[in-house]
């Protein structure tokens, strides 16, 4: 095959964007078109201030505005993208199912069905497809099935690539990846389309580091991966309860097991519970396949890392309401952070969201401060969890643009998101403006706990 020159990638979205901004912008000699079926996404991709782009990630405008124009598009017209590109980028939501069989476990593939079908009506030559987003191992079995029934002769080899960025980090994460994997067909049409991968990002990843499987190998490892990330937040969570009866403290646990080499510093780092957009759904998702084939202990066994973290973000919660003399009614509540980690305004699954609902149910006024998620989102999140009107959530959760008035006459202070900015906030001032006894609940052990207590405040941390 020759070399790539014309790439598409359907789905606009937090890893389709940043990836394919990354590929264009490493590889000057390569046409990156990003297709989305969203109006507004694909204009604020393109919008002439870059700052404006719909994904905020640090250093993420300086890699669009280097190669939009140059050799990066952002478009609405699919069709047109699919037919000129020889390797096709499929980077659309895989979401939990919310119907159906399998409702609240499977992966909905119903938008890679749609990608499938409309690369089959369109494409009239040979294209390579490449699975980004996360699926379930051996959908590329039904990716092939549709495409190779188009009727019209052209041959689809269709390669797994499943994206390991984290966001706040995604621009590092792509620009030096840990590894890069890659799973294709062991035919020799198959070991061509991988080798033809492969070439694009060797033009800035070490070849070390770029790894080759069978394509259910790497379909299963994304999932695996994710897994084993969020069992370690569950663990070390887990034993944030232990360490708050014994006096334990998690901190100094996590740092004692971390220096062991087997074991490793990272991902140890206890908090209010794990959200965003992956773990919960692609646990879900690796339960309901092992269920699918009769393999109830493994199920049941990953299971078990969901659990643990609705505890956390329940427990969380409860532990505001038993502080604050068992009753927040009426109480205000100053939430600092809304979105899932620092360094994104990404929201989906944060366990602010969780924590917000639960205290709502008692009644709590909650004031809600986060430097990069807009109002409008915090509000849809509670709304999308349908467990009460939209205008009781409006009338119970007020957004504040600056965190020093979102502080005054609360009764307390909850962390929800480790944001760098709240650890160099005037901490005198803010006690000044509470309501006294000032309580914080520091869902991220981000702050200096003993510096807040000789100002005054209470301070309740994870795990301490
Ligand atoms: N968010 C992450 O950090 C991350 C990291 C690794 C992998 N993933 C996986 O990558 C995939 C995408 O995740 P995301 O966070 O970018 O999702 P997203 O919701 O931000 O973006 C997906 C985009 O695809 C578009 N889309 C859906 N169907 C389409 C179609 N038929 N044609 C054109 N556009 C279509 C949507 O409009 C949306 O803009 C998921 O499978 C996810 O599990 C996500
Ligand atoms: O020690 C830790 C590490 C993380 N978290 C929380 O875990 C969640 C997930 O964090 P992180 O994994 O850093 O961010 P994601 O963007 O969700 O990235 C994960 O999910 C992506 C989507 O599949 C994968 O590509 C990444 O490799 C994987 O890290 C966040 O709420 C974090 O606050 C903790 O509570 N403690």
């Amino acid at each position: 095959m020759t070399a790539i020159t014309k790439i598409c990638c359907i789905g606009a979205g937090y890893v389709g964007g940043p990836t394919m901004a990354m590929i264009a912008k490493k590889c000057p000699h390569i046409e990156v078109t990003v297709v989305d079926l969203n109006e507004q996404r694909i204009a604020a991709w393109n919008d002439v201030d870059v700052t404006n782009i719909p994904v905020y990630e640090p250093g993420l405008s300086d890699v669009v505005a280097e190669a939009r124009g140059r050799n990066l598009f952002f478009s609405t017209d699919v069709e047109s993208a699919i037919a000129a590109a020889q390797m096709i980028f499929i980077s659309v939501n895989t979401p939990t199912k919310t119907y159906g069989s399998g409702k609240g476990q499977a992966a909905d593939l119903k938008w890679i069905e749609l990608c499938a079908r409309q690369i089959a009506r369109v494409a009239n030559d040979n294209k390579i497809i490449v699975e980004k987003s996360t699926l379930p191992v051996r959908t590329a079995s039904a990716i092939k099935d549709i495409l190779t029934h188009t009727g019209n002769g052209s041959q689809f080899q269709i390669l797994s690539n499943p994206e390991f960025l984290a966001e706040g980090t995604a621009v590092e994460d792509l620009d030096a990846p840990d590894r890069v994997l890659i799973g294709g067909d062991n035919t020799p049409e198959g070991r061509v389309a991988v080798q033809a991968l492969v070439d694009v990002y060797a033009n800035w990843i070490p070849r070390e580091r770029i790894l080759t499987t069978n394509v259910w190998s790497s379909e299963l490892s994304k999932l695996t991966a994710n897994a084993f990330l969020a069992q370690r937040v569950s663990s070390i969570n887990s034993l944030t309860e232990l360490c708050e009866k014994t006096e334990a403290d998690i901190n100094e646990v996590a740092r004692a097991i971390g220096t062991d080499s087997r074991i490793g510093p990272k991902f140890l780092k206890a908090s209010v519970g794990f959200g965003g957009s992956c773990f919960q759904k692609d646990i879900l998702n690796l339960v309901y396949i092992a269920r699918s084939y009769g393999l109830s202990e493994v199920a049941d066994y990953w299971e078990q890392v969901i659990i643990m973290n609705d505890h956390q973000k329940r427990r969380f919660a409860n532990q505001i309401i038993k502080n604050l003399y068992n009753t927040v009614n009426g109480k205000k509540i100053t939430f600092l952070g809304w979105a899932f980690k620092k360094d994104t305004n990404d929201t989906r699954e944060s366990a602010a969201i969780y924590v917000a609902d639960h205290l709502l149910h008692e009644q709590a006024e909650i004031a809600v401060y986060d430097p990069k998620v807009i109002k409008n989102q915090i509000y849809a999140d509670l709304n999308y969890l349908q467990t009460r009107k939209e205008e009781e959530n409006r009338k119970g959760v007020e957004v504040i643009e600056d965190p020093y008035k979102a502080c005054e006459g609360a009764h307390a202070i909850a962390i929800l998101t480790e944001w760098d900015e709240f650890k160099s906030y005037d901490w005198q001032r803010i006690y000044d403006s509470m309501l006294k006894p000032a309580k914080i609940f520091d869902g991220r052990n981000l702050l200096d706990a003993d510096k807040l207590k000789s100002i005054g405040f209470q301070v309740r941390s994870i795990g301490g």
